[in-house]
């Protein structure tokens, strides 16, 4: 069963000369309690998106429906059913953990006692702060209580946009490990990410960039679908390495990935000739070794446009 449809979507900001094309006709399907992701970097269209799908925005063009409901003609019924957890924290920073979450249980006519449940994994971690000022939170503990006031009406899909942006490392790896456990309780999550990495924890993956899809695929399929041999190289002077890399003839592609440089290499060229080549660059200790694209090579290749799939 499809829980939200997004059709040619499209969204424009400010006139003539300055006029911005956010969205470009954006189109895709997410399933009934799917973790969907859209991947991008920063002014892909993902908040626009995001704003759209969850009644704040109007699109200039296309249609979507979460549910089944027109997020123009029904967002009155779309709004009691979406939870929405914007990149900046919606929390009033004045009142308590207590008081931010009763607040939203409020104003969607329900209490803490109802819907404790389903958010009691998350909200338990914080609750002994509860009298603490939402101002007064670390990054980690603010984004447990934005994500409980988004759930606390019982959502049937939850919009999270960039809640891992500005995280700590274990603070992201605790919040995707609430989200596939929410995901076992059949809510529909689609969740906006900056970080290409994140990719492989969704069930599908969007890749978004200057307002259009560029992919729509399961990580595993975005992954078999890079064509290219790649390889991680090595040297001392890494700068030197990758004008180097840059420069040849043989080379499609050449990036800095963690302590290597990956290079895509075109059809005919091998790790062997790679070498041979930095070797008659006179490069002291080059190590070079093949290796497989991994999710963040495939989306680097699909957003410089090299059509991998
Ligand atoms: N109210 C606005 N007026 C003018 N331009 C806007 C407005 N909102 C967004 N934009 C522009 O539209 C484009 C898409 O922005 P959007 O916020 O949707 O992207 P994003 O992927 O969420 O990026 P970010 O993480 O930086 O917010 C960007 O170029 C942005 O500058």
């Amino acid at each position: 069963m499809v829980s939200v449809i997004a059709n040619n979507l499209t969204k424009q900001y400010g006139k003539k000369k300055d006029i911005v094309y956010a969205l470009k006709g954006v189109s895709f399907e997410v399933e009934k309690g799917e973790l969907f992701g859209i991947i991008g970097p920063d002014g892909a269209g993902k908040t626009s998106l995001f704003r759209i799908l969850t009644t704040l925005l109007l699109p200039d063009g296309g249609t979507a429906s979460v549910d089944g409901l027109d997020v123009v003609k029904d967002f009155k019924a779309i709004r009691q059913r979406v939870g929405y957890m914007p990149g900046r924290f919606s929390l009033y920073q004045d009142l308590t953990i207590e008081e931010n979450l009763e607040f939203f249980a409020t104003i969607f006519n329900t209490t803490i006692q109802e819907n404790y449940d389903l958010i009691k994994d998350i909200y338990s971690q914080i609750e002994p702060f509860k009298d603490r000022r939402a101002g007064k939170l670390s990054g980690g503990m603010k984004q447990k209580l934005a994500l409980s006031c988004a759930l606390i009406h019982k959502p049937s899909v939850l919009f999270l946009d960039e809640p891992t942006t500005g995280v700590d490392a274990v603070s992201r790896k605790e919040f995707w490990e609430m989200l596939r456990s929410l995901k076992k309780q059949g809510i529909t999550i689609l969740v906006s990410t900056p970080y290409m990495d994140e990719a492989s924890l969704c069930d599908r993956v969007a890749l978004i960039q200057n307002g259009g899809i560029l992919s729509v695929d399961t990580p595993e399929g975005v992954i078999s679908s890079y064509k290219h041999p790649l390889l991680a190289v090595n040297d001392g002077n890494m700068l030197q390495l990758l004008n180097l890399l840059q420069q040849y003839e043989g080379v499609l592609d050449a990036y800095p990935f963690g302590e290597y440089h990956h290079v895509v290499v075109k059809e005919g060229y091998s790790e062997s000739s790679i070498t041979a080549y930095l070797q008659q660059q006179q490069l002291g200790q080059v190590e070079v070794h093949a290796i497989r694209a991994d999710i963040e090579d495939c989306f680097i290749a699909l957003m410089k446009g090299e059509g991998r799939s």
